[in-house]
């Protein structure tokens, strides 16, 4: 809950939720709790002392030394997921948290290769994550839209593999108008000594295709690792860009070019990105008139879903409701979806503006 005297007002702006990794929202009860169901056995204690217990399995996920040490962690948990009922129920989690947040509209990842790697079928993962988005539009009214993640460790060959399944499966078509099953591509995982260039091929074909494009870009990797995904990539959101203030050019470029960042304040806390809240460029951004969205990331590890984020953010910046207004304008701005549902969205914040204006 948030100290802070905005909280009502935090907790009523409807948001929308741009970076957000459906396997980042598995709890360590969840993960027990599907382990026993799928009859998966846990590392032993021996093996891994984390795994002794729910309790023990979230203390282990209180500390984390880096990007690598979760990485670790959150593909490890992954290994209880296995029919698309578990997908479907992960996603769900997720999505009643983030109606309680506030959250309206959700641009969700995935990460395809952490599954088919082990067996699991691509269909069986997006059949099961599409059910709980189609019952979250039906129950909870969010819109969201589905994006599949390349995981930039591994081989290209991978991706282009993953790529191929997906086009071959006729998941980016545009059926009779309705929503294709993914609507676009990202790039996640381990990242210095990755670049996004080398994942061009793919993202040639995604653009061809008419998909939606961002990728994750200086979270630990300098900003060329930015300016590489725009060139190269031709992404249209930059997934953390923290780094970005290191490179003023590059920094006019992304607010002349209205690249959104998705910045994802306790997300950069926990993986030792920066040492406080206060040190995440919000009020440089704000000032500079970077476009940037907030969001939870990888909520069951990183202390919470969009609305502590929001809170976190308050309590280091003590933002006026107008700068929240910014920031919650430009979040429906750079959503992907339709003009229709922009208004819907720009009513929403209008009528929480008026609610709690003073
Ligand atoms: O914060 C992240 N960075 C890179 N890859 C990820 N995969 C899940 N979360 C992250
Ligand atoms: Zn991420």
């Amino acid at each position: 809950m948030c100290k802070s005297s905005l909280h009502s007002f935090l907790a009523d702006l409807p948001k929308c939720e741009h970076h957000l990794h459906l396997e980042g929202c598995l709890s360590a009860d969840l993960l027990f709790k599907l382990a026993a169901k799928n009859n998966i056995a846990l590392p032993s204690p021996e093996e891994n002392p984390a795994y002794a217990s729910p309790t023990t399995l979230a203390k282990r996920y209180e500390h984390f030394d880096n990007l690598e040490d979760f990485l670790q962690c959150y593909y490890r948990a992954m290994r209880v997921l296995t029919n698309e009922s578990d997908f479907e129920m992960l996603a769900w989690e997720y999505f009643t948290t983030a109606a309680a947040d506030g959250v309206k509209h959700a641009e969700v990842f995935f990460d395809p290769q952490s599954h088919t790697d082990r067996g699991i079928g691509f269909e069986v993962v997006v059949r099961g994550f599409n059910a709980a988005r189609e019952r979250a539009e039906k129950e909870l009214g969010i819109t969201s839209c589905l994006i599949m993640c390349f995981l930039r460790h591994l081989p290209v060959s991978s991706a282009a593999g993953t790529m191929q399944t997906a086009v071959a499966g006729g998941y980016f078509d545009e059926k009779d108008g309705q929503q294709r099953a993914i609507a676009g591509l990202g790039l996640d995982s381990s990242e210095v000594g990755f670049r996004p260039e080398l994942f061009e091929e793919m993202y040639r074909e995604g653009e061809k295709r008419g998909l939606r494009r961002t990728a994750h870009g200086g979270e630990e990797g300098d900003p060329s690792y930015i300016s590489g995904a725009l060139d190269t990539l031709h992404v249209e959101r930059i997934d953390h860009g923290i780094r970005l203030t290191e490179d003023a050019d590059l920094l006019r470029r992304v607010v002349k070019e209205e690249i959104l960042l998705t910045v994802c304040p306790l997300s950069n806390l926990c993986l030792q990105a920066v040492k406080e809240i206060s040190q995440v460029p919000i009020r440089k951004f704000l000032d500079a008139g970077v476009k940037f969205s907030i969001n939870s990331d990888d909520p069951a590890y990183f202390r919470g879903y969009i609305l502590n984020n929001y809170c976190a953010v308050q309590e280091a910046f003590d933002l006026s409701m107008e700068e929240w207004r910014t920031i919650a304008e430009n979040s429906i701005q750079g959503s992907w979806i339709g003009e229709e549902r922009k208004f819907e969205l720009r009513a929403m914040l209008d009528e929480c503006m008026s609610k709690h204006a003073m």
